[in-house]
C-alpha cells in the first residue's frame, strides 16, 4: 500500500504500534470519565429489547432510535430505519472497508481466524491491489490494537464498549483505526464509518456513531494514549495495557517473561509494540531443495536475505503463494525463529548414531519439512507425529517435496504415548508444543483477546506431559529440542524443569545443552543472555518469542 487516493486518503499511514506508549505513571482518572456524546440512560445495557435480536441505534438504550420507529409506528429492525429515511441511505460501503468490517464481524461470531477468512474473502469480491492493502492493515490492525480503541470509545462514547451494539462496536474500532492508526482523513473516516453503521446497523445507530466519530477525530493519537493511559490507573502494567493494546493478563505474563529469561522489564513497551506491528514475511528455502538465492530471485524486488538464519528470506508485503517454489514444496513460509530452533535441533551435537529423527507434535509441518529436508542431506529419516488428523494430513503436504527415503512415516496419534511404545528410538526428537503462542501475536491478530488464563493451566500440564514422553521417545546420548512459540515462564523454563524432574524421578537423567552456542554457530550475531536456554524475542530479533531448550538424554 502507498500513496494517497483524493477520496479517503487511503495510504500506507504509520500502521499500528506507533503511539508514543504513554508509559508513565499519571494521576488516576475514570475510565468513563470522557465527554460522553449519546446521553446514556445509565442502565449499561445494550439491546433494548426490540423483540428482533436487533439493536437499532447501537447504544443499547431502549429509546433511542425512536424518531424512526415514530413514522412508523412499529418496532422494526435497522433495515427498516434506513428504508424510512431513503435519503440518508448511502449508496454503498467502500468494498475494502466492507470486507474489513465482514471480517470483524465473522472473527466476533464464528470464532474464525482473520487471516484465513480475509484472502478468500477479497478473492471472492475481486479487491485487489491497493484496495487489498487497505482491507488487510484495517482488519489485523483494528484487531490487534482493538483494547487501545476500546478504551478510546469508551471515553468518547461516554459508556462501556460492553454497551454498544458489537456490529456498530466494529464499525467504530474500524473508525477509529482509519484516524488513529493509518493516515485516513477524520472527515473521510468519519463518514465511511457512519455510512457503514447506517447500511449495516439503520439512522439510528448512525447519529450515534457519528456523534463517537466526532469526538475521537478531536484529537490526536498521542492525547488519546495519554488520556486513556491516565483512566487506567498509576500501574505500568495497566497503562501499558490500554496503551499497547494487550489484556492485562497477557502483559503480566510477557513482563515476568522478560524478567524470566534474563532480560529488562524496561523492555515491555518495546515488545509490546513489536506485537502491534505487522511482521515481515518470512519464507524458508528448504535446504537440499532450493537455494537461497534462487528464492530471493523468484520473490523479486523487496525480498532480502533474513537476518539471521541461512535458509530465511524475508519479503515486506504480498501474498508468497505463486511462487514457484512455494508451490512445489522446495520453500515454505515460516516464521524465521521457526527455522533457527529447527535448525539448532538439527546442528546440536550428538554421539552415536543419528539416523532417526522424530518431530512429536508436528502440524501444520513447518519444521518437519525443514527437519526432514536436512535429515534427507544426511540420510536420516524423519517421523512426523501429530494427534489431529486434518493437520496431519497438512504434514503430509508440507513434506511432499522431501525425497521419499527421508520420511519413514506422517503418524496420527497422541505424542504422550511415543514414549512408552517405542522407548529410547530415536537420536534427536523435536517438541515443537502446543502453546499459548502468546510469542507469535503480531501474527495472529485476534488470538490476544481469544486466549484466557484457563487455556494456559491446560496446556502447561499438556507440555509436560508431551515432555516426559519425548524423553523416554530418545536414546541415551540422543537430544530433544523443546520449542514454543511462547515466552511463558510456566510454557518454557517451569516447563522444562518440572518434567526433567519428574524424568529424573522415573530414571532418566538429561543435561541442558548450550542452546545459545548452538544457535551462534548458525547466526553469530545473534544477542542472546548468556544462560543454557534461549529465547527470542519480536522487538529484540524480530522473529516470533520462540522458546528453545536443548535437553540429552544421559541415562
Ligand atoms: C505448535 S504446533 C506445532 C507446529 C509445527 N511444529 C510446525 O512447525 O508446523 C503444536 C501441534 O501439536 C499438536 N498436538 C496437540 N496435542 C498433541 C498431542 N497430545 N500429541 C501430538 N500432537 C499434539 C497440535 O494439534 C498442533 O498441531
Amino acid at each position: 500500500m502507498s500513496g494517497a487516493s483524493g477520496r479517503d486518503g487511503r495510504s500506507g499511514g504509520r500502521g499500528p504500534g506507533h503511539g508514543s506508549g504513554a508509559q508513565g505513571d499519571g494521576g488516576r482518572a475514570g475510565r468513563s470519565g470522557g465527554r460522553g456524546t449519546g446521553g446514556g440512560n445509565g442502565s449499561g445495557t445494550r439491546g433494548g429489547g426490540n423483540g428482533s435480536g436487533t439493536r437499532g441505534d447501537g447504544t443499547g438504550r431502549p429509546g433511542a432510535g425512536r424518531q424512526e420507529r415514530g413514522a412508523s409506528g412499529g418496532r422494526r429492525g435497522p433495515r427498516q430505519y434506513t428504508a424510512a429515511a431513503p435519503s440518508q441511505r448511502r449508496r454503498s460501503t467502500d468494498p475494502a472497508r466492507a470486507a474489513a468490517f465482514d471480517v470483524l464481524r465473522t472473527v466476533e461470531d464464528s470464532d474464525a481466524y482473520a487471516n484465513l477468512i480475509l484472502p478468500p474473502l477479497l478473492r471472492e469480491r475481486g479487491i485487489t491491489g491497493r484496495d487489498a492493502g487497505f482491507a488487510t492493515e484495517l482488519a489485523y490492525g483494528t484487531l490487534r490494537l482493538r483494547g487501545r480503541y476500546d478504551a478510546v470509545i469508551e471515553q468518547a462514547a461516554g459508556r462501556a464498549v460492553t454497551a454498544i451494539d458489537p456490529p456498530v462496536l466494529d464499525a467504530l474500532r474500524l473508525g477509529a483505526h482509519q484516524v488513529l492508526g493509518m493516515r485516513v482523513p477524520p472527515h473521510a473516516a468519519a463518514s465511511e464509518t457512519v455510512g457503514l453503521v447506517r447500511e449495516r446497523s439503520g439512522a439510528g445507530a448512525a447519529q450515534f456513531a457519528n456523534a463517537v466519530m466526532r469526538r475521537i477525530t478531536e484529537r490526536g493519537l498521542d492525547e488519546w494514549l495519554e488520556l486513556i493511559a491516565d483512566a487506567a490507573g498509576p500501574e505500568q502494567v495497566d497503562r501499558l495495557s490500554v496503551t499497547e493494546s494487550h489484556p492485562a493478563w497477557v502483559t503480566r505474563a510477557l513482563r515476568e517473561a522478560l524478567l524470566g529469561h534474563g532480560r529488562s522489564a524496561d523492555e515491555l513497551p518495546a515488545l509490546l509494540a513489536a506485537d502491534n506491528a505487522a511482521p515481515r514475511v518470512s519464507l524458508v528455502a528448504r535446504p537440499g531443495l532450493a537455494e537461497r538465492e534462487e528464492l530471493l530471485a523468484q520473490a523479486g524486488s523487496g525480498a532480502e536475505p533474513g537476518r539471521w538464519a541461512p535458509t530465511a528470506v524475508t519479503l515486506a508485503g504480498g501474498d508468497p503463494a505463486g511462487l514457484r517454489l512455494i508451490r512445489s514444496g522446495r520453500a515454505g513460509v515460516q516464521d524465521e525463529g521457526s527455522q533457527l530452533v529447527a535448525l539448532a535441533l538439527a546442528e546440536a551435537e550428538l554421539d552415536g548414531p543419528d539416523g532417526r529423527w522424530l518431530d512429536l507434535c508436528a502440524g501444520p509441518g513447518g519444521k518437519a519439512a525443514l527437519l526432514a529436508s536436512i535429515a534427507a542431506t544426511r540420510d536420516a529419516r524423519l517421523v512426523a507425529n501429530e494427534v489431529q488428523p486434518h493437520r496431519a494430513r497438512l504434514v503430509r503436504q508440507a513434506l511432499a517435496a522431501v525425497p521419499d527415503g527421508a520420511v519413514e512415516e506422517v503418524r496420527t496419534g497422541d505424542g504422550r504415548d511415543i514414549g512408552a511404545n517405542e522407548p529410547g528410538a530415536y537420536d534427536r526428537v523435536l517438541l515443537d508444543a502446543p502453546c499459548t503462542g502468546l510469542g507469535a501475536l503480531r501474527r495472529r491478530p485476534e488470538s490476544r483477546w481469544r486466549r484466557t488464563p484457563a487455556d494456559l493451566a491446560a496446556l502447561t500440564a499438556l507440555q509436560r506431559e508431551l515432555l516426559a514422553s519425548a524423553l523416554r521417545a530418545v536414546r541415551v546420548g540422543g537430544v530433544v529440542g523443546y520449542v514454543t512459540c511462547s515466552p511463558v515462564l510456566a510454557e518454557t523454563t517451569l516447563a522444562v524443569l518440572d518434567a526433567v524432574r519428574a524424568a529424573r524421578k522415573a530414571g532418566i537423567e538429561t543435561e541442558t545443552l548450550d542452546a545459545p552456542a548452538v544457535l551462534h554457530w548458525i547466526a553469530p550475531d545473534l544477542d542472546l543472555p548468556p544462560r543454557p536456554d534461549a529465547q527470542l524475542w519480536p522487538h529484540v530479533h524480530g522473529t516470533d518469542a520462540m522458546h528453545l531448550t536443548l535437553l540429552r538424554r544421559l541415562t
